[in-house]
């Protein structure tokens, strides 16, 4: 089957700045692919290039078999692009907005209406329907991006950082949407710095750095290449960490008080059972017993830590787009 979207070589400079660097992703169709990275790892520069606000300065890129360049109306024609930025005719009611995009796409009139509707049903909006963009709350503005996005009824959605700054209840909502349009068939690509959103989300996950792809895997597959941390109560705890010659995934291991941690590779869950038999065979008698995971999150940060230290801060502890950074947010968003 023809590769959703398929990037070859792709490389961007603006003037100095290297902003893509020989990147290699290919995305299936239907799949929910996740565009993980620090800030300016180059994302917002890959969707750009796809959807033809940005010309590439090398590589080969084609969406649904269409090169990005040459075939530019079957691409633009079969994306949604949700963006990070709010770039919406801030004058007109946001229906006649979705209903001049769906013109725009050669949407017939009547079916323009219905479109514009349906959509905007669908993320949650249309009591608004006759309210100017700049009148909508933060969190409509963001229902709107996604409306407009998909009121063309796209193979490929793109969404770049579709929940930047909004309430753990839209959050949810869009997820929801997102989601059904993905079981419907529907393509999708997504950036986020919401660790947790990929995770939930994302059939596999692309991490980005300085222009280039780090690493592709699904998530469960990105916190396998992590360690964890099984953590034993011990009754009448030895004076040191007795050794654990027998078990090749042993890393590490602490002794405190009683209670003995041992980092293991890969998954505690296997682990467990026979690190338990071992402290029982050598005469131990476990209390209880804790397993502890690598994080995404974790993951994330030791396979892009080494860029760290190339940007500068924004400064004033907020993201681009001024909404306040969150704890939960992937490293470089907030640094
Ligand atoms: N129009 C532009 N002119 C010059 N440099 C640019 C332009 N757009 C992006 N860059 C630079 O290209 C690099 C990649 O930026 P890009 O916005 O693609 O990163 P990103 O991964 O989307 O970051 P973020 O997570 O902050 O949105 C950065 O160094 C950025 O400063």
């Amino acid at each position: 089957m023809t590769l959703a979207i398929d990037a070859t070589d792709l490389e961007k400079d603006y003037g100095d700045v290297r902003a893509l660097d020989g990147l290699n992703l290919s995305v299936e169709q239907g799949e929910f692919f996740g565009l993980l990275g620090p800030n300016g790892a180059g994302k917002t520069t890959f969707i750009n290039t796809l959807v033809g606000l940005v010309r590439k300065t090398g590589g080969e890129v084609t969406v649904f078999g269409n090169d990005v360049e040459d075939e530019y109306r079957e691409v633009r024609d079969s994306i949604g692009l949700a963006p990070q930025e709010f770039n919406v005719d801030r004058f007109f009611p946001i229906r006649e907005v979705l209903m001049h995009k769906a013109g725009y796409h050669g949407v017939s009139e009547a079916e323009r209406e219905r479109r514009a509707d349906e959509a905007l049903k669908l993320v949650g909006i249309y009591d608004k329907r006759n309210t100017r963009f700049d009148w909508l709350s933060g969190g409509m503005k963001r229902r709107l991006l996604l409306a407009r996005a998909i009121v063309t009824e796209p193979n490929l959605l793109i969404l770049d950082e579709p929940t930047a700054g909004v309430d753990v209840q839209l959050r949810h909502d869009l997820w929801e949407v997102i989601n059904r349009l993905n079981d419907e068939g529907t393509t999708i690509l997504l950036t986020t710095h919401y660790i947790e959103e990929a995770e939930r989300l994302c059939d596999r996950v692309a991490i980005m750095d300085s222009g280039r792809k780090v690493t592709v895997a699904t998530p469960e597959e990105l916190t396998e290449r992590g360690s964890d941390t099984i953590t034993v109560e011990l009754r009448d705890p030895p004076a040191s960490a007795p050794p654990l010659d027998g078990l090749s995934e042993v890393e590490d291991t602490r002794l405190e008080d009683d209670r003995l941690a041992v980092r293991v590779a890969g998954s505690g869950g296997r682990v467990a059972p026979r690190l338990l038999n071992a402290l029982e065979d050598r005469g131990h008698e476990i209390t209880d017993i804790d397993i502890s995971r690598t994080s995404l999150e974790e993951i994330f940060v030791e396979l892009t830590e080494g860029q760290r230290g190339s940007d500068e801060p924004d400064g004033d502890g907020t993201g681009e787009d001024g909404t306040a950074d969150e704890p939960a947010r992937l490293a470089g968003e907030a640094r």
